[in-house]
């Protein structure tokens, strides 16, 4: 589903070494791989490479066959927008809309017709057990309920790819481990190739596999 190779990323051209390079990935549908390292080694900025919000130097970013390296910033607003499912720590639910109205909102973007976005997004709260809240609003919910929104709208159009960037960072350890379990339940369900980037070992380990990012690339975390 996703195949990256030799990827480089470098921010300051005069700086000895890049920030990361020969950077090789393969997720396959259905998978969910965890990515660990050091702060500041370039975790997130993988995520945007990935995403297409940060240019990369060299290298190639394979997405259901599509070479996405190089691709202009249209076309890759218009991939992000139909293809990827994004879960970040800082939920980015809109507080003006209701539960349903933001799991529908990637559907409303993709001209859903406004009774299917509406089952979608239904069916979705539902899976992550929020189906009696449809209609409420988001600060009537706790953190880890909004983080629940948050994975039912990251996979409510049925992405490619899901990037989580620390999805359970604000969370206390045993809601961390519910929502985590749910978000990688979804990504398996729905057979896109998930990419969790997170500080937390305890989240690592439950992904399918576990690699560590130094400036060298990426290698199995034993
Ligand atoms: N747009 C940018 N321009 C210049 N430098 C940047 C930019 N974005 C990030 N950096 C630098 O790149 C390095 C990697 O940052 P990044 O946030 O990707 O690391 P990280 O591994 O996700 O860190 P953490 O675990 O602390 O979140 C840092 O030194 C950061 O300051």
């Amino acid at each position: 589903m996703l195949e990256i190779r030799r990827l480089a990323k470098r921010f300051d051209p005069a700086a000895p070494a890049a920030l990361f390079e020969g950077v090789d990935l393969d997720v396959a549908a259905g998978e969910c791989v965890a990515i660990v390292g050091e702060s500041g080694v370039g975790k997130s900025t993988l995520l945007n490479c990935l995403a297409g919000l940060e240019s990369v130097d060299s290298g190639s970013i394979r997405l259901e066959g599509r070479e996405l390296a190089g691709l202009d910033d249209d076309a890759f607003a218009r991939l992000r927008r139909s293809r990827y499912g994004f879960v970040f720590q800082a939920f980015h639910i809109l507080p003006h809309l209701t539960l349903a109205q933001n799991v529908a909102l990637p559907l409303w973007l993709l001209d859903v017709a406004e009774g299917e976005a509406r089952e979608r997004a239904g069916a979705m709260l539902a899976r992550v057990d929020l189906a009696a809240r449809a209609d409420d609003w988001p600060r009537h919910l706790s953190g880890g309920e909004l983080q629940r929104v948050a994975i039912a709208r990251a996979l409510v159009h049925r992405p490619a790819l899901v990037l989580a960037d620390e999805p359970t960072g604000n969370l206390d350890p045993g809601r961390a481990a519910a929502v985590l379990e749910l978000l990688l339940e979804a990504v398996r369900e729905a057979g896109a190739a998930g990419v969790l980037v997170t500080h937390s070992a305890a989240a690592a380990a439950r992904a399918d596999r576990v690699l560590r990012l130094t400036a060298g690339g990426l290698a199995p975390e034993p």
